[in-house]
């Protein structure tokens, strides 16, 4: 086990608070695990709190009750090179006055490097992220939005962490790019052994790189899948729904009824 969320809940203050000290629930209760080398799907609609439970796995919100553990590897490196994240918005996760080199610098400024191996090890990253390398130079808005989300998993997988959150990373591509980058995140997670939690609403693209399921909704795991030849057996009401929307109950095959 890498990390272990055991019953967790998370609340904020309402608008109104200071006057009834009311508060929102919008974690109740979340267990989950992240195993070695695996990655885990978040599948919910927008609002239910994925993200919330993204920003507690990665310690920057604490949680109000329940445990966050990780396991001594993590707990062993400093944070930045335990963990990475992608997020769903290229444009705003990078700065716009950095060259693309300087971007996946960024965590690499306290490794003792010399210049030229600095320089062998972004190309070389540029590279695995299917980049070329006369891209360095440029500027963030000199890029298209895959090849800019590239640069951010470059930048991700720099320090080689032993875990990466990918919060919507690939929500905001066209569909083909989406592939793409999908594509490159299943190569990465064989190459360097990392392991990812997967936050998204798209059940499609979850189905594709995930190795379990878990759908969330109002805060809540509502079910798990660890097998996902076994989508079409979901008991969940919300669940079906999600799977219905996505096409996936429609195909005989893997229709529940004709194929108990
Ligand atoms: N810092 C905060 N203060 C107050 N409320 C917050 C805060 N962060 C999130 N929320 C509320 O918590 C709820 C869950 O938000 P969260 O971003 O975790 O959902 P999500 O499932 O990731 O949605 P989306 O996919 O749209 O990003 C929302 O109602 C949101 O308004």
């Amino acid at each position: 086990m890498l990390i272990q969320l055991t019953d967790v809940t998370k609340s904020y203050a309402k608008d109104d608070s200071w006057l009834f000290r009311s508060r929102t629930p919008v974690l109740k209760g979340v267990s989950l695990s992240v195993n070695h080398s695996e990655c885990v799907g978040l599948v919910g609609e927008s609002g239910s709190g994925k993200s919330t439970l993204g920003k507690i796995v990665l310690g920057l919100e604490a949680c109000d009750s329940g445990t966050v553990s990780y396991a001594e590897e993590l707990l062993e490196l400093p944070r930045y090179q335990a963990m990475s994240v992608v997020f769903q918005d290229y444009n705003t996760s990078v700065n716009p006055r950095l060259t693309i080199a300087e971007i996946i610098n960024e965590p690499l400024l306290n490794e003792p490097l010399s210049p030229y191996e600095r320089d062998r090890l972004i190309t070389s990253l540029l590279a695995e992220v299917g980049l070329p390398a006369e891209l360095r130079t440029r500027y963030p808005h000199q890029l298209s939005g895959g090849q800019l989300q590239r640069v951010c998993i470059a930048r991700a997988i720099a320090p080689n962490p032993r875990f990466i959150l990918l919060d919507e990373a690939v929500s905001s591509l066209d569909v083909s790019v989406q592939v793409q980058v999908l594509e490159l995140l299943q190569t990465l997670k064989q190459t360097r052994n990392v392991a990812y939690l997967f936050i998204t609403h798209d059940i499609t693209v979850a189905s594709f790189l995930c190795d379990r399921l878990l759908f969330f909704k109002e805060g809540m795991v509502v079910e798990q899948v660890d097998d996902i030849s076994q989508l079409n057996r979901v008991a969940d009401p919300y669940t079906r729904q999600l799977l219905e929307a996505a096409g996936y109950l429609e195909i005989p095959f893997l229709n529940h009824s004709s194929n108990p």
